[in-house]
């Protein structure tokens, strides 16, 4: 459904394009109600060619047309961008950041107090319509603008809101997971190739396999546990694979990947708060 806002993407890098493509895909925004600000003119002609929405090296002028305010830049460079835009900042406009890291409060301090602030977390499959992002309220945030948050980032995959101390735990989960994700579809399609198969087909094994059983795990609602046992045929191939993985500590790799992000999210944070 159509939002009926004027959007600007601030930092128009890999998780804003995924947004802008997903949010177009889903109608949810037209392309005359997507601004997207890039410093690169090589990068903003690539986004304009791409997307037919109107690009600008100039974050304030930007931001001062929108009336939704996504920032989109890498959380060390986010306190330079604040400072830039804060004029064109005031309680009329909704800010979300999609800054790994960075709390509202750091945020708040740059843009002024009573800045209606919503941060969120996406991920990247956002551009097919099949995201997972979670946002949190920021004080000065209303039930209509959680709800608008809400709606924009619905329209590309699933929403979850939580408080704001949980979104580190998001970002080192479904926020880098794609990452995880993709490092298996590899090796897996790497495994295809190591037995025989050809290198298209072992891919397009690899990730309808990953896709299907992500799907039967939210379609069912069974535990993966059990999925996993209807696959395990006694003395059969997959329970000698599930072996194997138990022996390269797989399921250990996987929680301290999470956790290692998690970490890397608070740490981020932590340098923004001083
Ligand atoms: N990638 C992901 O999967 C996810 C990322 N995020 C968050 O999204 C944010 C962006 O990440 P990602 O897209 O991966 O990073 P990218 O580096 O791909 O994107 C950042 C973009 O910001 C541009 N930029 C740099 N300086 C400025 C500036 N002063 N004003 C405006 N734009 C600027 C960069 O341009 P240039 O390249 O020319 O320097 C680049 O295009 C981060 O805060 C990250 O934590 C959140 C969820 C998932
Ligand atoms: O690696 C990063 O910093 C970003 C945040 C979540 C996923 N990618």
């Amino acid at each position: 459904m159509p939002l009926g806002k004027k959007i600007a993407f601030l930092g128009t890098g890999n998780m804003a394009e995924a947004l802008v493509k997903g949010l177009l895909r889903a109608g949810t925004a037209s392309r005359e109600e997507i601004l997207c600000s890039e410093p690169r003119a090589e990068r903003r002609a690539e986004i304009q060619a791409r997307y037919g929405v109107e690009t600008s090296g100039d974050n304030r002028a930007l931001a001062e047309r929108a009336d939704i305010v996504v920032i989109s830049v890498k959380p060390q460079i986010i306190e330079h961008l604040l400072v830039e835009i804060a004029p064109a900042i005031d309680h009329r406009k909704l800010v979300i950041s999609i800054a790994a890291g960075i709390p509202i409060l750091a945020i708040a301090r740059k843009l002024g107090a009573g800045v209606r602030i919503v941060r969120v977390m996406p991920n990247t499959p956002a551009l097919v319509g099949a995201g997972a992002t979670a946002l949190a309220r920021g004080a000065h945030a209303t039930d209509a603008d959680l709800e608008q948050a809400r709606a924009l980032f619905q329209s590309v995959g699933t929403t979850e809101v939580v408080e704001e101390p949980l979104l580190d735990a998001v970002t080192g989960l479904s926020g880098s997971g794609p990452a995880f994700v993709f490092l298996a579809i590899e090796a897996l399609a790497d495994g295809g190739v190591k037995v025989g198969l050809a290198r298209p087909v072992a891919m397009a094994l690899a990730a309808q396999t990953v896709l299907g059983s992500a799907k039967l795990v939210l379609e069912t609602g069974e535990h993966p546990g059990r999925l996993k046992d209807q696959v395990t045929s006694p003395g059969g191939t997959a329970i000698a694979g599930v072996h194997a993985l138990e022996v390269g500590g797989l399921r250990a790799a996987l929680i301290a990947a999470v956790e290692a992000a998690t970490r890397r999210s608070r740490e981020l944070g932590e340098k923004a708060a001083k």
